[in-house]
């Protein structure tokens, strides 16, 4: 599977971490940047990944920040894009099972490192259970279709 990173200044360092992990694993990983400590503004990351998922470049992506929100709000801009901010295993797994999200953002400033490879294994691990599921995540893919 192949798997977009992005993230701020604020949690390049946790973006590396991440990286090294799925490389590891044997993901593909598509480095939407930024690679260093200077200040830049997280919209633009957020937006970079969430498009490489509309385009089909990556199957999911992982965006982070200092808090996961700002960077999360951005991707959720892009049309189609379902990005969850998590920072607990159950929740990660959920934004698959029962809200097919292509993406999570998370907080570099709030997690641990540990806990964060956890939240991005249960992630990517878990698949879209469907049925009721599918209905009302169709409900809201009609919402954005409805208030353009
Ligand atoms: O967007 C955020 C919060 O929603 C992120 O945490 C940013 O990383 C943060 O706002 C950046 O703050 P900084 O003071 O410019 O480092």
């Amino acid at each position: 599977m192949k798997i977009g990173i992005g993230a701020d200044h604020g949690a390049y360092k946790l973006k590396e971490v991440i990286k090294n992990h799925l490389n590891e694993k044997g993901y593909e990983v598509v480095d939407y940047g930024t690679n260093g400590p200077e200040s830049v503004d997280y919209p633009k990351y957020g937006e970079a990944v969430a498009k490489g998922i509309i385009n089909e470049e990556i199957e999911r992506g992982i965006v982070c920040c200092g808090t996961g929100i700002g960077i999360g709000l951005a991707a959720n801009k892009v049309k189609g894009i379902r990005c969850a901010n998590v920072s607990d295993t159950f929740s990660a797994k959920m934004s698959r099972a029962h809200n097919n999200c292509q993406m999570i953002s998370l907080g570099e400033r709030v997690l641990g490192y540990g806990l964060a490879l956890e939240l991005v294994d249960a992630f990517l691990e878990t698949e879209f259970e469907g049925e009721r599921h599918a209905k009302r995540v169709d409900m809201i893919i009609d919402i954005e279709s409805n208030n353009l």
